[in-house]
């Protein structure tokens, strides 16, 4: 297929095909009806396309070409100063029975949604173009193809999805041989341009809805331009639709990274890690081993569709084909891997700061800030400002395949057995660095209380802990109790010799003076050695009234300029801080309600024995 403009009007919807596939052709015709564009677009996914769209991008401001010498093929976005993140507030779950959506989730009845919708929609494009961006989350070559289409009236969407998914001509041109279901996923920036009116680098309305249709298997997304509110592959499909559909399949869609291990012996594991946003997923994805022997490669930095492999166990599949990741803390010391990445071309920075030689900067990419920066508001920036030159929830935007240590597994539909699933968070008290669940049912007890600090990466206060089972809070798609019911009953629905075993670990326990207990990044390691250990059956662990941690020297600390008393508070349960969470925890199973399985509430009433 060829990328074609047709001019719609009334009179001649037909011009509007472009597709063999009726369902398709209709749905596309019915959106360009609705939203009144000036043209319609089909993406091809090609390279002609890429540069189109980024040239035009450059061309009306939106974006600014880095300096090709430092980073080809690049560009700086700067976002609405609005429009930074997740807005939760306004992301719903419209299921015909407001009980399935549970008590976590927004929920508005489907068709009263339906209605507001179609009066935000109607005329939202006009004097603009409307994309129609097929696209498939994992591999083509999966049995069934994951396929998606999203309609949008953003460039800058239809760019960064040609970098985070498969688009274009050969999704289209399978998915109509199949002729496939998909999910429609209709974007819009809510922006409409009258005659004569210029446009903003980047419109969007400050009425937002993210919302999900789960029977229909639907997204609309109004309003917002930024991030997992606008490119639907992501949360909205990947996450939020994908849940359900997994629910209904007996298989899970959750928000971890995948990674491979290989210890010095060859033993090869595969985990996956669940944290919320902003919480070390993309980091411990590209994991730098800092113990001689050990090799860690990456499969997938942010979501895992987990399935039962026939044969007792469980396998990992990554669906995305790029990273989408924090900018700030993102350095030549912590994370080189993921410099060398974003380095290598074909990259779209949101919200990060601009050098004078065109280059991009953030907060802690290098330990001295250069001397002068524009910042992501576009304002001239130095040092002494008093403000982050770089949004804290800054984005980069690159393919995953330029990754040094990319697993050749991460496009793999067939995708890797798990032997560990970790679950974390960001806690400056109280959670110790790592502790081992001593079965699923206790994995999922402390995957369904996992508590962590807010951050940047939504709307709202910063720092504020909640309860985010399996890190999933903000992107289950159904009931919550429901999803951890499934959750136990796909993890047991294993054979227990292949059952992959579950821990929890806090990269973030602070000392009294506020500095972290634990040097984090790269060192992570030495924890991921224990859990290998006690995979292997060989590495030691005591029982708390949490779990199983490793008693003083088990962790290897060889060549660890670190206080070995700040290992030890990190590794410490404190009874009383323990204590002190069981109220918390009690509150928000009671708070998730009926559906939650009784197996949880047996877990607290051990937990609150042991704690005694
Ligand atoms: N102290 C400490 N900070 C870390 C560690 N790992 C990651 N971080 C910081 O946490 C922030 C978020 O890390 P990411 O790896 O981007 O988090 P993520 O879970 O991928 O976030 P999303 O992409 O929003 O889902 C960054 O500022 C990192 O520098 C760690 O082990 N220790
Ligand atoms: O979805 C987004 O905007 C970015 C992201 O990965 C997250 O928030 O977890
Ligand atoms: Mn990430």
């Amino acid at each position: 297929m060829t990328t074609t403009e047709h001019r719609p009007t009334a009179a001649t919807p037909s011009s509007l095909h472009g597709t063999s596939h009726a369902p398709l052709a209709a749905w596309v015709a019915e959106v360009a009806e609705l939203t009144q564009p000036d043209a319609v677009r089909w993406a091809d996914g090609s390279e002609t396309e890429w540069r189109g769209i980024t040239d035009a991008l450059v061309a009306d401001g939106t974006a600014l070409r880095l300096d090709p010498a430092r980073k080809p093929d690049s560009f700086l976005v700067r976002s609405d100063p609005d429009d930074v993140a997740r807005v939760e507030d306004r992301t719903f779950i419209c299921s015909r029975d407001e009980r399935d959506a549970g008590p976590t989730n927004n929920w508005v009845d489907p068709d009263v949604m339906r209605a507001e919708l179609t009066g935000l929609f109607r005329g939202s494009m006009r004097g603009r173009t409307m994309y129609v961006v097929p696209f498939v989350m994992g591999s083509l070559q999966a049995d069934p193809p994951m396929f998606g289409v999203e309609i949008t009236d953003s460039p800058y969407v239809v760019a960064s999805m040609h970098v985070m998914a498969t688009v274009g001509a050969d999704v289209l041109a399978e998915l109509e041989r199949r002729e496939a279901d998909f999910v429609p996923c209709l974007h819009s920036v809510g922006a409409p341009l009258e005659p004569g009116q210029e446009d903003v680098p980047w419109p969007c309305n400050e009425t937002k809805r993210i919302v999900h249709f789960p029977e229909e298997r639907s997204i609309w997304s109004f309003g917002s331009g930024y991030g997992g509110n606008a490119l639907l592959g992501k949360k909205c499909y990947a996450l939020r639709i994908a849940s359900v559909i997994g629910r209904d399949e007996g298989w899970l869609a959750e928000h971890m990274l995948v990674l491979r291990l290989t210890s010095p012996r060859q033993e090869v594991h595969h985990l996956a890690a669940a944290f919320p946003s902003a919480c070390g997923k993309t980091n411990l994805a590209m994991l730098q081993t800092t113990l001689p022997g050990w090799t860690a490669e990456t499969v997938g930095d942010d979501i895992a569709w987990i399935r039962p492999d026939g044969e007792g166990g469980l396998t990992a599949v990554n669906p995305e084909a790029g990273l989408f990741g924090v900018a700030p803390g993102t350095g030549w010391s912590t994370n080189p891997t993921a410099m060398r990445a974003v380095s290598a071309g074909r990259s779209i920075f949101t919200n990060v700061a601009l050098t004078d030689d065109g280059d991009v900067w953030w907060e802690g990419m290098t330990d001295e800030p250069p001397a002068h920066l524009v910042d992501w508001r576009g304002e001239s920036w130095t040092p002494d400002a008093g403000r982050p030159a770089a949004h804290p929830n800054s984005r980069f935007c690159t393919p995953i395949h330029q990754l040094p240590g990319l697993a050749a597994e991460y496009d793999d539909p067939r995708g890797v057995p798990l032997s560990a699933v970790l679950v974390g968070g960001r806690r400056r008290t109280t959670v110790p660095l790592v502790v081992e669940a001593r079965d699923w049912r206790h994995g999922t007890f402390l995957a369904a209380t996992l508590s962590s600090e807010t951050t940047a990466a939504a709307t709202g206060e910063v720092g504020v802990v909640r309860r985010d089972p399996v890190a999933m809070l903000p992107f289950i798609g159904y009931d919550a109790g429901d999803y951890l019911s499934h959750w136990l009953a796909v993890g047991e629905g294993t054979d227990p010799a292949r059952r992959p075993r579950v821990f929890c670990v806090n990269w973030f326990r602070r000392g009294d003076d506020g500095r972290f207990l634990w040097p984090g990044f790269g060192e992570n390691t030495r924890v991921l050695a224990w859990v290998v250990d006690r995979l292997e059956g060989r590495g030691e662990a005591v029982e708390t009234p949490v779990g199983l941690v490793p008693p003083a020297g088990a962790l290897d600390l060889s060549g660890l300029d670190v206080d070995p008393a700040d290992v030890t508070a990190a590794l410490a349960v404190d009874v009383e801080e323990w204590r002190a969470e069981l109220p918390e925890i009690e509150a928000w199973l009671d708070l998730l309600g009926p559906t939650v399985p009784q197996a949880l509430h047996d877990e607290l009433d051990g937990l609150r024995r042991r704690l005694r």
